[in-house]
């Protein structure tokens, strides 16, 4: 067999030969932490990455994919042999349409173990590969998974499509739904329908999926099965006859799904004899191949070794590696019409992989898939490396995990206080926690992350407009009243779900969150409301599900929709000490808000800045006009101290002078702001 070890080793005490071993390494562990560790050891030995990269550019021989997929990922001959006999008819694509925690990833696991995919009793939730999604219990990414089931004695393709549940992570869920026929629409019988349950619902419904109605975690106390068959029937006009009662936990009744799903989930309808259009519906990035995407044949035949071209940037590229996900990689000699896998086409960069992008051959090219929108970042957060870490260690950190998470979006930006650092956009409020998780649990990092913005719009007079993402960036009052037209504010239409007794206090927060109704709906049976409210996205991302969460005991769901924007009377505020704004603080808000929030902010910073030799004034400032003002008198050097007698004038004059002496300091001083003072500030707890 060949392996990297016997490619081309340079000589021992040849430069080359620790990047040799680096480079072997990293293959052979394919992974980005080693590669850091293994560049820290590069470090000590004064080779720097730059060097490596000079070597391979100079020649230094990098293995071929394909050489690598054959060394190590040798085609399943036989698996290939046995796909390649089930006929498109036989193919299913289906999703699981639920709320967050109501079960799908272990519903998931439960039919991969049912088919043999992995082997019974595997670690828990084999789908949720990322470590975060494995902590904390969500899913973040859509995960897919192909299985082979024997059904009355003839074999059929399932791919299963783990979708995530997370409001966040809505276009992931949308995309996931693209590649499905069906869905299970799982409901977990101790809570009933919730928000999301709703929205999943409405989302799968309108893509036409036929869904198969399953309820979950039936082995629980406190499961309310009627219930949930009766909600089943009266909210989504489905036969609740056809539903499962499973436990997904003890594999209860697990068994009845599959063949539901073949019975009643329709077969891809495409055609083999088209020419090839394949969706790219994920992608990410892996150390050693690089680019790995996901791909949905929608029409035609994807083999190795094919050229294509992307419908979007029309590159052209080489067909390096496919197969299927089983559940993980297993090399293929080709995809066909209605299968879903992986592809390597030897993207350098995630960018490069556009997701909704057509890969076709060349030279038969036609007309490209319709694609998928993008979805936009809704929450901003400034970030800046806390004391003693260096900016550009953390930048390769933060790039590093940029590249795997194609939808957080990232600037450089600058602040006069915390100086060099980032602006990065996220899908939502979670989304920015997990990546936060992810960056600290993956490197140890400490950051300094501002309070989340959202997208603001400024339409000036001469009939353009600016999205400001960041606060800095919005003008200054004096230019509104000359050239701004109209400031906007984003609004999501917000759906919650809670027990009818909270009905009064839900409504009085949203009220108080500016939030104007749009519907009320009470499910029967359950005493369960279902409220709609348009709320202004800032209030939203300002910790709204957790207030929300905290009035109702833990019961209230929530899921939220883009709903556009509108105008508002929006106005920057400043938090400036001795007259110096401190940028990175800055905030837009709604006019209404400003001097309430104002005072708190003056408060809240003197309680974490340390008193000064002179006296320190704290302000909160909308342009020229201050809102609050806060004072933290000087610190006081006992410069009687070694006095020993009365002497009157002598204790004057010693006064006087430190009186004096602290005029000037007042003028010539600049305030020190300890790092802590930001995080405290910045700290949601008090
Ligand atoms: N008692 C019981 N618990 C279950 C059952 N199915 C899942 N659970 C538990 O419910 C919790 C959530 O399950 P997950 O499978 O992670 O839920 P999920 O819907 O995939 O969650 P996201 O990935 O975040 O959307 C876990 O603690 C499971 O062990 C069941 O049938 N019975």
């Amino acid at each position: 067999m060949i392996s990297w070890s016997n490619i081309c080793a340079p000589p021992r005490g040849c430069a080359r030969r620790l990047v040799w071993q680096t480079i072997g390494y990293i293959c052979a562990n394919r992974d980005t932490r080693y590669a850091v560790r293994t560049r820290r050891q590069l470090d000590r030995h004064g080779v720097g990455i730059a060097r490596i990269q000079t070597h391979l550019r100079r020649g230094f021989r990098k293995p071929d994919v394909r050489e690598y997929s054959t060394i190590n990922n040798d085609i399943d001959l036989e698996l290939a042999a046995r796909i390649d006999q089930i006929p498109i008819s036989r193919y299913r694509n289906f999703s699981i349409v639920a709320h967050v925690d109501h079960g799908k990833s272990t519903l998931s696991d439960r039919l991969l173990e049912l088919t043999g995919t992995i082997p019974v009793g595997s670690v828990g939730q084999f789908l949720d590969r990322l470590d975060v999604e494995r902590e904390r219990g969500i899913t973040v990414k859509a995960q897919t998974c192909t299985m082979l089931y024997h059904y009355k004695g003839e074999d059929y393709l399932l791919h299963l499509v783990d979708t995530p549940g997370h409001v966040d992570f809505r276009a992931e869920v949308s995309r996931s739904y693209a590649s499905c026929g069906g869905a299970l629409l799982l409901i977990d019988a101790s809570q009933g329908v919730q928000a999301q349950t709703v929205a999943n619902f409405f989302l799968a419904y309108s893509l036409g999926l036929e869904l198969i109605p399953v309820i979950n975690k039936i082995d629980l106390d406190h499961a309310n099965i009627p219930r949930a068959l009766e909600q089943i029937e009266t909210m989504f006009e489905l036969d609740s006859d056809t539903a499962i009662p499973v436990s997904a936990k003890r594999g209860t009744n697990v068994e009845k799904i599959l063949p539901a799903v073949v019975e009643r989930i329709p077969a891809p309808a495409n055609n083999i004899d088209k020419p090839l259009r394949c969706l790219l519906v994920d992608s990410w990035f892996d150390t050693y191949l690089g680019v790995i995407l996901l791909i949905n044949v929608v029409d035609g035949v994807l083999k190795r070794g094919d050229k294509v071209i992307s419908g979007h940037s029309r590159k052209r590229y080489e067909v390096k590696d496919l197969g299927i996900l089983h559940p993980d990689r297993k090399p293929m000699p080709h995809l066909s019409t209605g299968q879903v896998g992986y592809a390597v086409l030897g993207m350098k960069t995630i960018t490069e992989a556009l997701v909704g992008d057509t890969i076709m051959h060349i030279g038969n090219e036609v007309e490209p898939l319709p694609g998928f929108e993008e979805p936009q970042p809704m929450v901003f957060v400034g970030a800046f490396p806390a004391e003693g870490i260096e900016f550009q260690t953390l930048d390769d950190r933060i790039n590093q995990l940029v590249l795997n998470d194609r939808s957080v979006s990232i600037q450089r930006e600058n602040s006069n206080a915390l100086g060099q650092g980032w602006r990065i956009g996220f899908l939502g409020t979670l989304h920015a926690s997990v990546f936060q998780d992810r960056l600290q649990k993956e490197y140890g990092a400490s950051l300094i992350i501002t309070a989340p913005t959202v997208p603001y719009k400024v339409l000036w007079k001469d009939g353009s407009e600016t999205v400001i993402r960041n606060p800095d960036d919005f003008p200054d009052p004096a230019i509104q009243k000359t050239k701004v037209q109209d400031l906007l504010e984003p609004i999501v239409k917000v759906i919650m779900s809670f027990p009818q007794e909270y009905l009064g206090d839900v409504i009085e927060l949203c009220e108080n969150n500016r939030g104007t109704q749009v519907d009320m709906t009470f499910l029967s049976q359950g005493n369960q409301v279902l409220l709609q409210y348009l709320v202004p996205t800032s209030h939203l991302v300002d910790d709204f599900f957790g207030k929300l969460k905290g009035l109702t005991k833990g019961y209230a769901t929530l899921d939220y929709e883009d709903a556009g924007y509108q105008s508002a009377p929006l106005v920057k505020m400043q938090l400036l000490v001795n007259g110096n704004s401190v940028d990175a603080l800055a905030q837009v808000m709604h006019r209404s808000l400003a001097e309430k929030r104002g005072r708190e902010w003056v408060k809240r910073f003197k309680k974490f800045l340390r008193a000064q030799l002179f006296e320190t004034v704290i302000q909160a400032a909308i342009g020229s006009k201050i809102v609050a003002r806060e004072t933290i008198a000087a610190r006081r050097k006992d410069v009687l101290a070694k006095l020993h007698a009365s002497d009157i004038t002598r204790r004057q004059k010693l006064l006087r002078n430190q009186k004096e002496g602290k005029k000037n300091l007042r003028m010539i001083g600049k305030v020190t702001i300890p790092q802590e003072a930001y995080q405290g500030f910045l700290s949601k707890s008090e």
